[in-house]
């Protein structure tokens, strides 16, 4: 305890020079956008007045430069004041002093996250470095299948033989299925020689196999036993082992009925909330998703020297892990899969009041997301069931830090309780999906959650210690990946357009700085991307000038505005240690998500806001097919993806070919106004090579099909003939 008193639990270090760096370069690119706006407004005027150039080209590139600053602007929040932690947790007190960690973990389809993907992240969960009786791990079945219950039932038994191994030695991976992986053979090159370690690795490989195949096999009927009709059901995965040696495993699969909506994993969560609330309430809990493992084992331990730090404490929210993936081809991740662009923003974030809940590897505190600092002391019972609902034991356990240890009877004990608890009506008419607990609004129920909770005056950190706490499986084909960031593009415009929408409510309850985070609507990209993709092009064709001669002065300007951005990026990109292949991905692939993920998913805002469609969660593929994994890690794109998903890509691929071809004699003829928005359909062109490629070259089994390209090179004529009719004005 001297020590601990004496020593910091935690340091945080500001990144000077990035935080120097950053800030000058702010100041000089944001003059150069002002004069910017200065030589568009004057050459407005005067087109408006001489009518020599097609105004209405000319207002949607003005728009487009102004929405590319204004995303510009509110991700400077980001760059402002990064910052770094490190963590000893060597010097936190001795066990028994430590608080109770409850861990959810959810799944939802028992065919698309196959059992053993999950019951290894369930093992890993339970293996945790941290003392077993104040760990206890649930799992939430939205599939309410029998494949999953016995599964878990399996993993608990393996977690018998496995939990005391990974003790005995302190294994540091303790997630089986990558502990037994090749490549992590050197995980135990300290007992090489050790004949003992020998022969229990033997036993418990062979353990690891009979569990692996007792799952395949009782997995045959996966999607048959999917359902979205029944009752809740909850276990206690249990035997007459010892607490102090087996952590806590629960089994909860909450009520569902064809006509109640379920709010998907935010409604999940929430029932693992009330659940674990009567059996174990662990102050802080960890949330995974079922693609999503332990693998450095002190994670807790690591979140613990915040929560155990009394100067920083009592405003913490939650401490976020970045989100690192096992399946990743580092040298070309050709998908931009590790999506590091988003995972560097938030040392940045954490400098300001903290990063955003990011899905999954978080640490949370249970009063946080409960939303019981709000209620006043002396309020009374009915109140509190508007708030929570109408459980006296939930309602109790709200005021009662930790409950009893009684494992074997608690939960026929509380049965009834459990019951109500996750009945698909117990929402109804309550706080939750609103004040209390995961936020409904939307399909990104953390960002909405988070953003909430920071307007309410929580804090929250960001902790990326070089090895690795969690590891998970990310998409590595195209199609999967559209359908993940369309998702994600969807949420944050739904919230957008909620009453939650950053602009206002976030504005008025947070720093500018902190709301700038939240209004970073990446997707706004969607309109310059298929402006600056279209109308320079078709400009060039018809020998239309949008852009100053390259010998007036202002061009310096427009060349100063792309270099300054593109060598910041990519600054940035090595400072976080990756390759200039990365940097180019990133354009790629930001190229793609804009003209699909943010396409698709405005129009998907926007009819349900006027309730002509109805949001659902796609679930991301988790069974990876062999072809396009062996594609992605030799970094060849799959194009065997969603026709819906390619044409709009290829369509003005196709539109940014033919126009600068068919333009060469124009650009040569006048270069001097030319030559600049030449450089639109040259980069579109080179960037994506890929595409050209995919349609013309290739002819194995991944190449786009000509049907694509049939419709594509149709959909490119009917935009060229549209885009011609602006010029009329
Ligand atoms: O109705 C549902 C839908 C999803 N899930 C679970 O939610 C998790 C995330 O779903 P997944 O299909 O893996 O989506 P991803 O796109 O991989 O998830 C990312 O994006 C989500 C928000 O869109 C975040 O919640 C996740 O943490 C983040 O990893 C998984 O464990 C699912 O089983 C449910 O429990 N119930
Ligand atoms: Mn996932």
């Amino acid at each position: 305890m001297e020590s601990s008193c004496t020593l910091p639990l935690h340091v945080c270090h500001v990144k000077k020079t990035e935080m120097v760096i950053n800030r000058l370069h702010i100041f000089l690119h944001a003059i150069a956008i002002v004069a910017q706006f200065y030589y568009r407004i004057t050459t407005l005027s005067q087109i408006i007045k001489t009518r020599e150039t097609p105004l209405l080209p000319y207002l949607i590139v003005i728009v487009s430069e102004f929405v590319l600053a204004f995303i510009w602007i509110m991700h400077q929040a980001s760059q402002w004041r990064p910052v770094k932690r490190t963590v000893y947790p060597e010097r936190l007190p001795d066990d028994g002093k430590l608080p109770a960690i409850d861990v959810f973990i959810c799944t939802a389809h028992p065919g698309k996250e196959p059992s053993l993907g999950v019951m290894n992240t369930v093992i890993s969960a339970m293996s945790l470095d941290y003392p077993p009786d104040k760990l206890a791990v649930y799992l939430s079945d939205d599939g309410g299948s029998y494949v999953t219950l016995h599964a878990v039932r399996e993993a608990w038994k393996f977690a018998r033989l496995w939990i005391p191994f990974c003790r005995k030695y302190g294994l540091r991976i303790r997630c089986p299925e990558s502990y037994f992986s090749a490549d992590e053979e050197s995980a135990d090159e300290k007992f090489t020689g050790c004949s003992d370690f020998a022969a229990d690795r033997k036993i418990i490989e062979t353990k690891y196999a009979e569990f692996q195949e007792a799952l395949e096999k009782n997995s045959v009927n996966a999607n048959a036993s999917y359902s979205r009709n029944h009752p809740s059901r909850i276990e206690m995965i249990t035997d007459e082992s010892d607490p102090k040696e087996m952590p806590l495993l629960v089994y909860v699969a909450r009520e569902k009925r064809p006509d109640h909506h379920h709010h998907f994993k935010a409604g999940a969560l929430n029932v693992l909330l009330r659940v674990s609330a009567l059996i174990s309430n662990g102050p802080y809990f960890l949330v995974l998703d079922c693609d999503m493992y332990c693998y450095d084992p002190s994670s807790a331990r690591q979140a613990m020297c915040f929560y155990l730090d009394p100067k920083i404490s009592p405003e913490i929210g939650w401490v976020q892990f970045p989100h690192k993936f096992h399946n990743i081809n580092n040298e070309n991740d050709i998908y931009d899969s590790r999506n590091n662009s988003f995972w560097r923003g938030l040392q940045g974030m954490d400098g300001l009041r903290g990063p955003m809940l990011c899905g999954s590897n978080f640490f949370m505190r249970r009063e946080a997301i409960c939303g019981t600092d709000t209620i006043q002391k002396d309020i009374h019972l009915n109140q509190l069931k508007k708030f929570f609902g109408s459980s006296n034991e939930f309602i109790r356990s709200i005021y009662k830090p930790q409950l009893l240890e009684d494992r074997q009877n608690l939960a026929g004990r509380l049965q009834n309780e459990l019951q109500l608890l996750s009945s698909c009506t117990y929402d109804d008419d309550t706080e939750w999906g609103k004040e209390v607990g995961y936020k409904y609004v939307t399909v990104s129920e953390d960002t909405i959650t988070s953003l909430i909770l920071h307007c309410r005056g929580w804090r929250s950190l960001y902790l990326d210690p070089a090895r690795p706490c969690f590891l998970g499986a990310t998409p590595t084909n195209l199609n999967d990946m559209l359908v993940q960031h369309t998702r994600w593009a969807l949420g944050v415009l739904q919230i957008a357009l909620s009453r939650f929408s950053p602009f206002v409510y976030g504005a008025l309850r947070m720093s500018i700085l902190q709301s700038m985070l939240y209004a970073t609507v990446g997707c706004l990209y969607v309109v310059p991307f298929y402006c600056f993709a279209i109308i320079p092009q078709i400009c060039l064709l018809y020998g239309i000038p949008l852009y100053p001669k390259v010998s007036d002065p202002f061009f310096i300007l427009f060349a100063f505005i792309f270099m300054s951005s593109h060598v910041k990026n990519l600054q940035a990109v090595f400072l976080y240690g990756d390759s200039f292949r990365t940097a180019l991905n990133d354009l790629r692939v930001g190229m793609m998500r804009s003209g699909t993920c943010h396409f698709y998913a405005f129009w998907e805002a926007i009819l349900e806001r006027i309730g002509l469609y109805k949001t659902h969660f796609v679930l991301t593929n988790k069974v990876a097919d062999k072809e396009q994994t062996r594609r992605y890690e030799q970094g060849i794109y799959d194009f065997q993806a969603s026709s819906l998903l390619l044409v709009p890509l290829c369509s003005l691929y196709i539109l940014n070919l033919a126009t600068f071809i068919i333009g060469i004699p124009m650009i040569f003829h006048k270069a001097d106004e030319l030559l600049p928005q030449a450089v639109f359909p040259f980069l579109g062109i080179i960037v994506n090579y890929h595409l050209l490629e995919g349609m013309f070259f290739r002819k194995d089994s991944g190449r786009i099909a000509p049907s694509v390209t049939l419709q594509s090179l149709a959909v490119s004529a009917v935009i060229f003939c549209f885009g011609s009719l602006l010029l009329l004005y």
